[in-house]
């Protein structure tokens, strides 16, 4: 039975020791019903302990994960999970189809039921001419395609995925994303992890970011964009020739009895000026203007939003890499 008002995940200060090191440090979020939550971190970050707790592969230190309400241990919790892990677990030396009945079997889909399943899956990923195939002379992304049928043939309702798209190429990363979409929209919730900055930031409906162990940050792009780097943009004026001096921009700053400040931007013997601009309606038109009283032309410019990609810089003071 599912709880009506409880969420899709809940979990609550949830520790993963391995010997002396603590690779969970009190790990608290939710995944709301129908939501796809997309969990970034750097490499040790404990994206992979974290899924494998969800998906009862390894047993926490400490803390709680409650499913729709029920404790991950019930077998209510089990089968409304489903794991599709980081490592392509299949059989190379059998057929797709084969490979998706042995899935099947293990998962308990019943037998009346798995042929339809299947044929679903076939569909679904993209395969049905190569079901006949074995799967061992597949490409890596038509490999990843079965290891996600093979990991929801069972129809899970929240479903667990560990780097889906590592080692696939744009084309089928796409395909993939397709195919995630179809169960979001059938009313799964999704939980990914990811080390793709532009797929978390475009394919997820909110974000959390895991350092060393712990919840560095939890909420929409929106959200964290504005608690971390703000809504300033960053511009970038190309000149049409070298800076002599850093140029002077006298700017009115609104608010409690406005006030006038000068603020020298660019450096000498460059012909690039980068600022950050705090309101683009306000700020832009005097800073382009300063350029000119200066005695410079703009001859190319370039205003960036704050992406995701500045919010995990901000907080983990870190690039994101494969
Ligand atoms: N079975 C294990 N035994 C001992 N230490 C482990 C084990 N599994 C993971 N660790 C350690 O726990 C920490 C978190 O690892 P984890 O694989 O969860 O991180 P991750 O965020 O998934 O990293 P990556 O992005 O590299 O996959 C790391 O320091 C790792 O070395």
């Amino acid at each position: 039975m599912i709880h009506a008002e409880s969420p899709a995940l809940e979990i609550v200060n949830l520790r993963k020791k391995y010997g002396r090191l603590e690779a969970l440090r009190g790990v608290e979020f939710e995944l709301s019903r129908g939501e796809c939550l997309a969990f970034l971190g750097p490499n040790g970050a404990g994206k992979t302990t974290l899924i494998r707790a969800l998906a009862g592969r390894t047993r926490p230190t400490a803390g709680t994960i409650k499913v729709f309400g029920h404790p991950i241990d019930s077998i209510g919790a089990r089968q409304a999970l489903g794991l599709v892990p980081q490592d392509l677990a299949l059989y190379g030396d059998l057929t797709t189809r084969e490979n998706l009945v042995a899935f099947g079997k293990f998962h308990g889909v019943p037998r009346r039921e798995l042929k339809k399943r299947i044929d679903w899956a076939l569909q679904w990923t993209g395969l049905a001419d190569r079901a006949k195939d074995l799967v061992g002379g597949f490409s890596g992304g038509m490999k990843r395609r079965v290891n996600l049928a093979c990991g929801v043939l069972h129809r899970p309702k929240i479903i667990l995925l560990d780097e889906p798209t590592v080692g696939v190429d744009p084309q089928s990363r796409e395909r993939i994303f397709t195919m995630l979409d179809q169960l979001n929209d059938e009313g799964a919730s999704i939980l990914l992890t990811t080390h793709h900055l532009d797929e978390a930031e475009q394919r997820s409906d909110r974000i959390v970011i895991l350092d060393q162990g712990r919840v560095i940050a939890d909420g929409t792009i929106d959200e964290l964009v504005l608690s971390t780097v703000g809504h300033s943009r960053l511009v970038r004026v190309r000149v049409d020739r070298p800076l002599t001096a850093p140029v002077a921009v006298p700017l009115t700053v609104p608010g409690n009895g406005e006030q006038r400040r000068t603020y020298h931007v660019g450096q000498a013997g460059r012909e690039l000026i980068e600022t950050r601009i705090d309101d683009v309606t306000v700020h832009l038109g005097p800073f382009l203007q300063a350029v000119q009283n200066n005695g410079y032309q703009v001859s190319d410019m370039e205003v960036q939003a704050p992406s995701l990609h500045h919010v995990f810089l901000h907080l983990t003071g870190n690039e994101l890499r494969d």
